[in-house]
């Protein structure tokens, strides 16, 4: 049971973005997408959300297939923090952690004690607490983000799905996030999150998806995949070990 790719396939336009994917995921253990710019990764966790169709292949969830879920199931078990931390409307930051609780609220219903509660623990958590009633639209990016990971916890999904989650956060609240994510995944939920950081990825990741060109080049636990003969075939350039962090040496390195 868990999160399992399998055999996935997915064309946009003419572009075959992701040829046969497959990997078993576990809940309770953080697992990062690691690959060069245009190799899938956010195209796989679309596809996993059914955001974007199958050309072949699917992802399921503890055995269902995840098109074949209801979207409001769906969108209760499997949170999505996308890419881009922008918003549509400019409402105060509560508000937006609150429409997190969509999924557990029927049309119409006010928000329960339960609902308070979740919002109240997510905001803590992304220390977001503190600019809970300004606009977002005169908050930071970095500030925009922690409040789009609260709205996320909020719905206390079982896997979070995160895409570059750490791109306008300070170092500090990087670990913050980082700390977040491997917290969640700690507490029995599943994680999938995408990072160009190696040494990030060697700081939280259990497991470890390797992606070139729309293919899966490795798999596993973490300290296997991130092996500098691997990396340098996904990302073309060397990498030498210094101390446990992972050095890119550049394209020309002998
Ligand atoms: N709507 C689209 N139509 C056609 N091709 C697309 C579309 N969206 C993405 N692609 C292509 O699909 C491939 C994979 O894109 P994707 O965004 O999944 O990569 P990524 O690994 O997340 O990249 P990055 O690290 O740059 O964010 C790229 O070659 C991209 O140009």
């Amino acid at each position: 049971m868990g999160l399992t790719i399998d055999d996935l396939t997915v064309r946009l336009g003419k572009r075959k973005v992701l040829d046969g994917v497959s990997a078993e995921l576990r809940s309770g253990r953080v697992t990062a997408l690691l690959g060069p710019n245009g190799a899938g990764k956010s195209s796989l966790l679309r596809a996993i959300l059914a955001l974007i169709p199958a050309d072949g292949g699917c992802a399921t969830l503890d055995g269902t297939d995840i098109t074949e879920l209801d979207p409001r199931i769906r969108a209760r078990r499997l949170g999505y923090l996308p890419q881009s931390a922008e918003l549509a409307w400019n409402i105060p930051a509560r508000s937006v952690v609150e429409l997190g609780r969509a999924p557990h609220r029927s049309p119409f219903s006010g928000m329960t004690a339960a609902d308070h509660d979740a919002v109240e623990l997510a905001m803590a958590l992304t220390d977001t607490t503190t600019f809970a009633d300004r606009l977002t639209g005169e908050l930071s990016g970095g500030e925009r983000a922690r409040v789009l990971l609260a709205r996320v916890l909020a719905g206390e999904p079982d896997w979070l799905l995160a895409d570059e989650p750490l791109s306008s956060l300070d170092p500090a609240h990087q670990v913050d996030m980082l700390e977040r994510l491997h917290g969640f995944a700690q507490g029995g939920r599943g994680v999938i999150v995408v990072l160009h950081d190696l040494g990030h990825a060697a700081r939280i990741a259990d497991d470890v998806l390797l992606l070139k060109e729309g293919r899966l080049l490795a798999a596993g636990a973490a300290e296997t995949v991130l092996q500098p003969e691997l990396l340098e075939q996904a990302y073309g350039i060397g990498f030498e070990r210094v101390g446990s962090s992972l050095i890119p040496r550049g394209r020309h390195a002998q």
